[in-house]
């Protein structure tokens, strides 16, 4: 793998020299390339008009929700899946068009299904019983029509991360099939009168590699649909597109994925003598992770001959905790020179008071010294997204780069951003 470099044989992102901006913005640093976000967005949509079949491309917000990225979901026009009043919150505030929102989510409360209603969220997929006589009484209220979807679970096991595979049976999402909940939910929401079913949503995973899980999940919406003597307006397939983290990871083209749901449902169409539904998927993982990386700055390092050699830089599982989480494999850079040639294999464990604090489990790396940064790269999705403040460290700063040019679209959060909820405690002996 060759990687962009400038004439100082810097790391660059889009043009942008990753020294330049760790100096200028500190470290650690989540970067995004905003040319390869609109690229890929723009590569999902085209598949669609290629085929020319009616689709929404929608925007999985939990895999990295700021207000930036969802405008640059707004200026691409694709739609966006919130799953909490959090991430509804910050696209109502990024001037997201709420009619392109979806709302996911198992166990939405009472106050975030009104602030989805009142706020003209366009299609809530609903996902339990509770939700639905919820939702009911709300709209019922407000005297309004919501679209709805309905979140089946599928009983279909992804070959993926047990942890991040969601359309097995048993799972806490979605009505099940199986047991016959799901027909059930559909005859409470077809007689509705506020609510307006517009079709059936199921997602069996994330980072999957290969499309038959997606091709089964796409003829077995459309089949229990007919089987309801229904036809649905929209059949929502979800997300789980796999990227490439490491060269483990053989990732199909976005187009393979889209092309397999297509055929499906084109098939499904014509048997069933319909008019083609609306395809809808919610690829998170696949839009922003590869155009994400963070910089890192070397400190101290730890060499336990004949065991292993630790490298510790100034972030970690505070700002991406897959791989405690998942064993999740990176690779990453020397930003100073990214070509040059590795002399030896470390371990790049972070600044937390845990022994799974690990960014990159091994990697080859030309010698270190403190003070030189490191890029560990395609940490776009689910990184900051699941960043916290463990061991009171505050979470980075984020910056987007296009076209030559950045710009910060998160603050790097200080001591005092952190302590700004804390109250001194007064109720005990003075
Ligand atoms: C309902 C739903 N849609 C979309 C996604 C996005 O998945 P990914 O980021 O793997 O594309 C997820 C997360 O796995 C999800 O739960
Ligand atoms: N957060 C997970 C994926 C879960 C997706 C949400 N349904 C990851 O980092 O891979």
């Amino acid at each position: 793998m060759t990687y962009p470099t400038n004439e100082k044989q810097h790391l660059t992102v889009d043009g942008v020299d990753t020294i330049e901006l760790a100096k200028t913005y500190g470290t650690p640093l989540a970067v995004y390339d905003v040319t390869l976000i609109r690229k890929t967005m723009r590569a999902f949509k085209r598949i669609f008009e290629q085929e020319n079949v009616p689709y929404v491309v929608s925007y999985a917000g939990k895999a990295f929700a700021t207000k930036a990225i969802y405008q640059v979901a707004a200026q691409e026009n694709i739609h966006a899946d919130v799953v909490s009043g959090g991430e509804l919150y910050t696209a109502i505030k990024a001037d997201f068009p709420t009619q392109h929102l979806s709302f996911n989510g198992n166990n939405k409360s009472y106050d975030e299904l009104v602030m989805a209603v009142e706020n003209g969220v366009g299609t809530i997929i609903v996902d339990n019983f509770l939700e639905l006589q919820l939702l009911s009484e709300i709209t019922a209220e407000k005297n309004v029509i919501q679209d709805i979807l309905l979140r089946i679970s599928p009983g279909i096991s992804a070959h993926t991360h047990e942890f991040i595979s969601t359309g097995q049976q048993d799972s806490k999402f979605g009505f099940d099939l199986q047991t016959g909940q799901a027909k059930q939910a559909y005859d409470i929401a077809i007689k509705d009168n506020h609510l307006h079913l517009r079709g059936l949503h199921a997602h069996i995973g994330s980072q999957i590699f290969d499309v038959t899980g997606f091709e089964k999940n796409a003829a077995l919406l459309a089949d229990t649909a007919y089987s309801w003597g229904w036809q649905p307006e929209v059949i929502n397939t979800g997300g789980g597109f796999g990227i490439r983290y490491t060269d483990e990871d053989q990732p199909l083209p976005e187009s393979d994925f889209a092309d397999a749901i297509i055929r499906v449902l084109k098939e499904k169409a014509t048997q069933y003598n319909w008019a083609m539904p609306e395809i809808w998927i919610e690829p998170g993982r696949s839009i922003v992770g590869p155009a994400g990386q963070t910089l890192y700055t070397v400190g101290s390092r730890k060499d336990i001959p004949g065991i292993r050699n630790y490298l510790a830089v100034d972030g970690g599982m505070g700002d991406n905790i897959r791989p405690a989480l998942y064993q999740a494999n990176y690779e990453a850079v020397l930003a100073n020179q990214p070509n040059a040639k590795s002399e030896e294999i470390v371990r790049i464990a972070g600044k937390y008071c845990e022994s799974g604090d690990v960014l990159v489990w091994q990697e080859e790396l030309p010698a270190t010294k403190p003070g030189d940064i490191l890029s560990v790269l395609a940490t776009g999705a689910y990184g900051y997204a699941m960043a916290s403040n463990y061991n009171r460290n505050p979470r980075p700063a984020v910056v987007f780069v296009e076209n030559g040019q950045h710009q910060v679209v998160v603050e790097r959060e200080t001591f005092e951003h952190m302590i700004s909820l804390d109250q001194d405690y007064t109720l005990g002996d003075k």
